[in-house]
């Protein structure tokens, strides 16, 4: 802890006009929460006046979210702050010179799914837009999810180039990610715990007293910068190998001819006393723009270190990228199953039609980032089936990447299909009724693939279904029901 930095922050006082880059889904919450706290003078949304985005800084000015879909309180919130002229959105980047604290909540895309190497380019130009109006006594804080070492890294090269000050001496650094999740955003900062992490222990306090009056359940819970970036890639390593570990326990059942669910329920059953066991889902794969990135960031973090730094059993590849290939695997094996219920039913993919029914990463959303349904799609037609898509939520006018005729028109999607394959938990799939999907389907031999456990396999084929599911190893080998 410097004695210099410690005067500075002194003789500054108490936090009292904040500056946060990035007006998204992170930084528009985070920015009015600020701002509605008693004591702040004023919150400066940045915004750079780019062309895909610099809109929402007329519209946040007008008291208008630019964030699609629905947020509790967020429109209400944003009103009152303006308002109140407690909040501006501005590309004026030489208004950090006024700020007491700056946070940085700008994307961290990755360049290519393929290669999955972060773009830290906007990150960047934000940096060094900090740096450059940077004055002593200030707190830099990064809230985007970032690889472990990126603060008292890269961050603090370029604040100190730009700014010709010292980190840690004329001003605090530190890392503080968002757990947020869409649709409950005011929520979720208010009641998550806070992970807030210094380059130093003054950097820490300061940081903790930016963050503090915001919370209401949460507390925050203070660390070194790098550990809160190691806590928030951590988190999200640790749900995909949950998931993955219950994708391969599936696959295992499936091979052995027993139910999942039932092994599920009862490894679940060993409850209290420190041998509970969280036992996840298992499914078509795992989407989404967290879970399949974040684990990444945790590796990169520990290789950059060199080889020397890690010590680690031989030739054995990490636990976590594994997960990560077979939570990647699991639509590769929806076609194994969709390709074997097919030729039970004296069908080739080549020349089928598939209904897939769920393009969304995730039940009942629209979000269809990084959908697992993505890769089945183009592996099937590859193959050479015709895949007609359908999901309820998924707008095809909005939502990237979309297939061509993705459809919301269920009956006809089903229509003339030979196979119906369920990639979305989707409410909607849940009261599919049998003898009304094979009349669609309009096949003596109809088949469904359930990559969600939303449908009960007997029901399906009594009517004559050849079925498959993730984990059901008790359905999987059935014999063809002959309808009368
Ligand atoms: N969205 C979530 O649910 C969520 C949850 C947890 C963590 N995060 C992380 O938070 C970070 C932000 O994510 P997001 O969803 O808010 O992104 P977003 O794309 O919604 O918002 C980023 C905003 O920053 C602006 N911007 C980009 N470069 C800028 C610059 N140089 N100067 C000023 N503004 C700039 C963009 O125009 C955009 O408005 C990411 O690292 C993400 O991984 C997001
Ligand atoms: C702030 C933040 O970073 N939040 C993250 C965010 O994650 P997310 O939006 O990516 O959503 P997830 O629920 O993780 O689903 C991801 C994919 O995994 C599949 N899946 C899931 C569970 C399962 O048992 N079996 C599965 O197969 C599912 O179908 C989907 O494709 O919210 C989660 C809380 O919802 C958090 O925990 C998680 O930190």
């Amino acid at each position: 802890m410097t004695e210099k930095l410690a005067t500075l922050i002194k003789q500054r006082g108490p936090i009292q006009t904040i500056g946060v880059f990035g007006m998204g889904y992170v930084g528009i919450p985070a920015a009015l929460l600020f701002a509605d706290v008693p004591g702040i003078e004023h919150v400066y949304g940045f915004q750079r006046a780019s062309r895909t985005s610099g809109y929402k800084i007329e519209m946040l000015n007008q008291g208008e979210s630019p964030l699609k879909g629905e947020e509790p309180g967020l429109e209400d919130l944003l009103r009152k702050v303006v308002s109140a002229g407690k909040f501006s959105c501005t590309p004026d980047f030489a208004k950090v010179a006024e700020c007491d604290a700056v946070t940085l909540a700008i994307q961290t895309p990755f360049k290519d799914k393929k290669d999955l190497l972060p773009d830290f380019t906007p990150l960047i130009e934000g940096i060094r837009n900090v740096g450059r109006h940077l004055t002593p006594g200030t707190l830099v804080v990064l809230e985007s999810t970032i690889t472990p070492g990126t603060t008292t890294g890269m961050a603090r090269q370029l604040l100190e180039e730009e700014s010709g000050l010292v980190a840690g001496e004329d001003f605090a650094l530190a890392h503080a990610p968002e757990r947020v999740m869409v649709g409950r955003l005011l929520k979720n900062i208010r009641e998550h715990d806070r992970i807030v992490g210094g380059i130093d222990d003054i950097s820490t306090k300061r940081a903790v007293e930016l963050y503090s009056p915001v919370l209401t359940a949460g507390r925050v819970i203070p660390m070194t910068a790098t550990a809160a970036e190691v806590t928030k890639t951590a988190e999200n390593t640790f749900r995909d190998l949950q998931i993955a570990a219950a994708n391969q326990l599936a696959l295992y059942c499936e091979a052995m001819g027993i139910n999942f669910y039932d092994v599920r329920a009862g490894i679940d059953s060993l409850k209290g006393e420190g041998i509970t066991r969280a036992i996840l889902w298992p499914g078509a794969g795992v989407g989404g723009h967290c879970l399949t990135k974040d684990t990444y960031h945790l590796e990169r973090g520990v290789q950059q270190l060199g080889p020397d730094a890690l010590d680690w059993p031989g030739d054995i590849a990490s636990l976590y990228i594994t997960s990560r290939q077979i939570n990647d695997f699991m639509p590769a094996h929806m076609l194994r199953l969709t390709k074997s219920a097919l030729a039970q039913a004296g069908k080739t993919l080549a020349g089928s039609k598939i209904a897939l029914l769920g393009w969304a990463f995730i039940n009942d959303s629209d979000d269809a980032r990084n959908t697992p349904a993505e890769p089945f799609y183009e592996m099937a037609r590859a193959a050479g089936a015709d895949v007609a898509v359908h999901d309820p939520w998924v707008d095809p006018a909005t939502a990237p990447d979309v297939p061509a005729g993705l459809s919301r028109d269920l009956e006809g999607v089903l229509s003339g299909a030979d196979a119906v394959v369920v990639f979305a938990g989707h409410r909607e799939y849940r009261g599919l009724v049998p003898i009304e999907v094979q009349r669609l389907c309009g096949s003596a031999r109809p088949v469904i693939v359930d990559g969600r456990n939303v449908v009960e396999p007997d029901g399906w084929i009594e009517v004559g279904f050849a079925y498959r599911g993730i984990g059901r190893g008790d359905k999987n080998g059935h014999s063809i029901q002959e309808i009368a």
